[in-house]
């Protein structure tokens, strides 16, 4: 309900001048809803749940589930989407989608989960633990119930400095010479009046008059002119809306104020309680906000190890402050995968470097093999209108040209009115730049560094290359790989190949895991050493459902044997 209204504070009743009457049906895809009664569709409840916790914190389902009782499985999403497109023209992009109040209830999950969601990412900056637990115990329901392999991504609070809650409201403008306090007492709701909580203790000890203060990178602007003990007065110098929670940065003489600030944990005491709700809900992914340094990921990764035994949940350094950037290498090389999180990165260095630190993390993600997402404002004014701009249209075309792992919505999908055509023009915009991409054998030069460390790795890196090399020379219809790990898959996908990559694993976690890497169409299939029966098997499944056919050309991979063939499926 907060956010509804907070939606008709922001809308805007008349079209945007120049938006098209409609877009292809293909880019449209199911109309935009409303929102409207959210708190009553995003209930905490339990209720109505079916699927519970077992000892080992892993969800189960208490019904039966398709999937146990199938031979092989695979996303119905993405089964749909090979049996329309044929496998060459499948979506390489994979596609994130942060869940809100206009996204928490079923269908509108469903809706997403058949528009293409690849991660279902609940960011543990809003909404309370009982909220995040029912977003992904119903994202797991709907995995075991309805076929679909969507994975989940938890992305921590960080201890950035930023507002409170607005007590309750669900956002407050700021208008131009307005008097405001920011004050690090906490309040009782409702607040006083153009009075604002700050998260960070030491806020009115570290600012000084004359500071600037930016309220989400610049969505609203103050000048401090008073500090009166724990109060800070500032005076509104531009306008904007200001969103719970929003972002702090205060700035000096050009440059953004590093002073201990600086020294607050990337790993806060209520993220570590996160990390162990997210730990016994079994996310597949914890993204972590505000990386700063390698050191944290290690300790991370160690703790994951040592809570979780035989569950592997992968640990994303999110890109967004200065410090990440001096140590980027090493950060992206202790994670499992990266994000560039231009929100936030975008308020603490000058925007126009943005673009140019995303194409850097990209590439150097894609020769360390580690996924990369890149996020934030791709579609944001769809967040109010049915259609994107053009220019937000070129940037998600410039980041699958990029060729990024995987593409994100933020508030488009959490909070906009129109997620799922926000989710069916990313796709569509990745689907024609890949294509496009195809056509004209742009086969980019990016060299790829060896990056194994033992002989065997090397191996398999080799056989990956040669492999997506063959399949681009040959025009192969696909290239399968047999991995336990997923390690050779995530090789493969390094590589970029033309043709869709089948990572057959013996795990769902891998499988999951698997969902946010370049152009992987995971399956779950338990097999053998034997490729002869591998293949064969795999050949009358996946006949029988009608996503081969006799004559397909296809190169097969094995990480057990370290093998590679050529074979016309029979
Ligand atoms: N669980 C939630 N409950 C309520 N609102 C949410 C929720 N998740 C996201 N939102 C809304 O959607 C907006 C965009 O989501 P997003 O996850 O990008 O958050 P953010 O506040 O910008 O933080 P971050 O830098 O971590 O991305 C938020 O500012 C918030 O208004
Ligand atoms: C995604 C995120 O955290 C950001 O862009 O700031
Ligand atoms: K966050
Ligand atoms: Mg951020």
């Amino acid at each position: 309900m907060a956010t509804a209204a907070a939606h008709s504070l922001l809308h805007l009743p008349a079209p945007k001048p120049g938006a098209p009457a409609h877009l292809a049906p293909a880019t449209l895809g199911l109309p935009g809803r409303r929102l409207g009664r959210l708190a009553a569709r995003c209930s905490s409840g339990n209720g109505d749940l079916t699927a519970f916790p077992n000892p080992n914190g892993i969800l189960v389902a208490a019904s039966a589930a398709p999937s146990s009782s199938s031979p092989i499985d695979v996303d119905v999403a993405t089964e749909a989407d090979l049996r329309e497109n044929g496998f060459r023209s499948t979506r390489r992009t994979k596609l994130v989608c942060t869940v809100g109040p206009a996204t928490c209830g079923p269908e509108e999950l469903e809706a997403l989960a058949v528009g293409g969601m690849n991660v279902a990412r609940v960011n543990m900056c809003h909404g309370d633990r009982e909220w995040h637990r029912s977003v992904i115990r119903a994202v797991r329901r709907l995995n075991e119930e309805k076929g679909f392999a969507v994975a989940v991504m938890m992305d921590t609070e960080g201890s950035e400095i930023h507002m409170g809650d607005l007590g309750g409201a669900s956002a407050a403008k700021a208008e131009d010479g307005e008097i405001w306090t920011f004050s690090v007492r906490s309040f009782e709701a409702p607040l006083p009046d153009r009075t604002i909580h700050v998260n960070y203790e030491g806020f009115a000890e570290d600012v000084r008059v004359g500071d600037e203060l930016l309220v989400d990178g610049g969505m609203a602007r103050f000048e401090v002119i008073e500090k009166l003990g724990p109060d800070v007065k500032c005076r509104c110098t531009d306008p904007g809306l200001l969103l719970p929670r929003a972002n702090l940065t205060f700035w000096r003489d050009g440059s953004i104020v590093r002073e201990r600030n600086a020294m607050l944990p990337t790993i806060s005491s209520k993220d570590w309680l996160d990390i162990d709700f997210g730990i016994s809900e079994g996310v597949d992914f914890i993204a972590v906000s505000f990386v700063k340094s390698a050191e944290v990921i290690n300790h991370l990764k160690s703790y994951i190890a040592a809570r979780s035994r035989g569950s592997d949940i992968a640990v994303i350094a999110k890109i967004e402050s200065i410090d990440s950037l001096k140590n980027l290498e090493e950060i992206i090389r202790a994670s499992d995968g990266a994000m560039v999180a231009r929100g936030d990165m975008g308020a603490q260095i000058p925007l126009e470097q943005v673009p140019s630190i995303q194409q850097k993390i990209v590439k150097l993600c894609r020769q360390l093999n580690k996924p990369v997402i890149v996020a934030s404002q791709l579609l944001e004014s769809m967040i109010e209108y049915p259609t994107p701009t053009r220019a937000e249209v070129a940037d998600v075309s410039e980041a699958v040209r990029q060729r990024a792992d995987a593409l994100m919505l933020s508030g488009e999908s959490a909070m906009g009115r129109y997620p799922e055509k926000a989710l069916s023009v990313l796709r569509s915009v990745s689907l024609r730049i890949e294509k496009w991409w195809r056509e004209e054998k742009r086969h980019e030069a990016l060299e790829l560094k060896d990056i194994s460390s033992s002989f065997s790795d090397k191996i398999s890196e080799e056989i990956c290359i040669s492999a997506a090399k063959m399949a681009n020379k040959l025009e192969v219809d696909a290239v399968f790989v047999y991995t336990k790990t997923g390690h050779m898959a995530s090789l493969l996908s390094r590589c970029r190949p033309d043709c869709p990559i089948f990572a057959f694993t013996t795990s769902t976690s891998v499988r999951r895991r698997l969902n946010l890497q370049w152009g992987l169409i995971p399956f779950r299939l338990s097999f053998s050493d034997d490729m002869e029966s591998n293949l064969n098997r795999t050949f009358s499944l996946l006949k029988a459902r009608g996503m081969i056919q006799s004559g397909d050309l296809v190169i097969a991979l094995s990480d057990m044997l370290q093998s590679i063939q050529v074979m016309n499926v029979p």
